[in-house]
């Protein structure tokens, strides 16, 4: 186990590369087991959790092989087993999309239940009703979900909560459907596009991804062919945010920044420049920013995976912010050890009030979850003195490199053994 120590307070300048986006990477490497043929993808970020699913790929009979550290080339022919139940494919959230893919694929399908963050309950109703909508029944048992259908007939199915996971879950399970498949009320984010981009690249006919409309005709087969990941959303939106949280200069680059609307309109109304280019931004940021409110929301609006990076971003802003989470039930767990840093915030439900100009000092801190740990890294880069955040295996199931990049912009992080 590791740490990060960070001292605070240099200013962050120059430039980052955004790697691909996580949550597209763990859902396009799944929806590689439909394609009989070979894919090359690329622009994967070297992350614990691509690995973890390469792993459960080759587990499954999938020959798999990094080119290099962020393009894998796959060969789902040899696929042989349906059954993806092993411990550690249990630890992440993604090994849902196995479930999708594989049942797709061979009509049926057991998977562990998926992990992942923890924010309370994080269900797969939405999901299992896909499935069985589709002709599949569905159980639970001793931890395992499993799916089993003669066929997969497509129907139209209306999803009762904007659903990430389940809108791309739906569209793997039904690319080799009999027929076509409507789903309504699907979710828009930009890795649901992605995939349905992937898939419309290796022969699939996927229509409407990024409407809440998504009609999927089922084809006979899918076939090879290379694709490029999306760079990572929320990647880019922290270190908009690190770069904003030390009053820094920094080129994002590797990035669509149409992507970045919400989270980039935010930031100017704190009062940060924000310079547009093809495929990066630049922050510029003042020492003194302006406080303001933010309310999470499916896509387009604020997303859900910068809320804890916001909320310490906010908590040096002059003026009181209100941040509400309209995702999770409770992502609000690691506010508790922004505190230990110095940050003034009250929680009420779903609710946090932030207080501002909050002076931020080093102190022992453990990232409770992915997003958690990006906040306390954010927090730390400003605070005077030394921070050290235990838990870094969290941060590294979303952000590859970190303290080489943070280290490149002027901050002083480094890793060492956790005591
Ligand atoms: C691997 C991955 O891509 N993870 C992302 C994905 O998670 P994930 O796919 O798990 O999140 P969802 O979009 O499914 O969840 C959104 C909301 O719908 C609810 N819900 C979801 C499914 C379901 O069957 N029933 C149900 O009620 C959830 O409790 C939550 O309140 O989208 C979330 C919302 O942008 C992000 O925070 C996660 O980083
Ligand atoms: C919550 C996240 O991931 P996961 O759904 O994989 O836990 C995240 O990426 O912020």
């Amino acid at each position: 186990m590791s740490e990060l120590c960070i001292r605070g307070g240099n200013r962050l300048v120059g430039e980052v590369t955004i790697n691909g986006a996580k949550n597209a990477a763990v859902a396009i490497l799944p929806a590689a087991l439909l394609v009989d043929g070979e894919c090359e993808i690329e622009n994967l970020p070297y992350i614990d959790d691509v690995v973890k699913i390469k792993d459960a790929m080759e587990d499954l009979g999938a020959i798999t092989s990094f080119m290099d550290n962020h393009t894998l080339k796959v060969d789902a022919s040899t696929l042989y087993s349906h059954e993806a139940t092993k411990e550690y494919i249990g630890n992440i959230r993604a090994s849902y999309y196995l479930l999708g893919a594989l049942l797709g694929r061979f009509k049926k399908a057991e998977v562990c239940m998926p992990g992942g963050c923890n924010f309370g309950v994080r269900p797969i109703d939405q999901h299992i009703k896909g499935f069985e909508a589709l002709g599949a029944k569905v159980i639970i048992e001793n931890g395992i979900i499993k799916a089993y259908a003669g066929r997969l007939v497509g129907t139209k199915i209306y999803l009762d909560v904007v659903s990430v996971g389940a809108t791309i879950n739906i569209m793997l399970a039904a690319v080799l459907a009999e027929g076509t498949t409507i789903i309504e009320n699907a979710a828009k984010e930009p890795h649901v596009v992605d995939v349905a981009n992937f898939l419309n690249m290796m022969g699939a006919e996927v229509k409407g991804a990024g409407t809440d409309v998504i009609r999927i005709k089922g084809v006979e087969r899918l076939m090879g062919g290379k694709y490029a990941t999306i760079p990572d959303q929320i990647e880019a939106g922290t270190y908009m945010m690190a770069a904003a949280m030390t009053g820094g200069d920094v080129y994002v680059r590797n990035i669509i920044p149409e992507h970045m609307y919400s989270v980039s309109l935010k930031m100017i109304e704190m009062g940060i420049h924000i310079e547009e280019g093809d495929d990066y931004v630049r922050v510029v940021a003042p020492r003194e920013l302006k406080a303001t409110n933010v309310k999470t929301l499916p896509h387009p609006g604020f997303p859900t995976d910068l809320q804890p990076q916001m909320v310490a971003l906010l908590s040096i802003a002059q003026g009181t912010s209100t941040v509400i989470e309209g995702v999770w039930d409770n992502r609000f767990q690691y506010i508790d050890q922004l505190k230990r840093i110095g940050a003034h915030i009250k929680v009420d439900g779903r609710m946090a009030v932030v207080e501002g100009e909050a002076k931020l000092t080093g102190a022992k801190v453990t990232a409770t979850d992915l997003r958690a740990g990006a906040a306390l890294v954010i927090a730390a880069l400003r605070a005077k003195g030394e921070t050290t955040i235990k838990n870094v295996k969290y941060i590294d199931r979303g952000y590859e490199a970190i303290e080489e990049k943070l280290t490149a912009l002027g901050a002083q992080i480094k890793r060492r053994a956790d005591k």
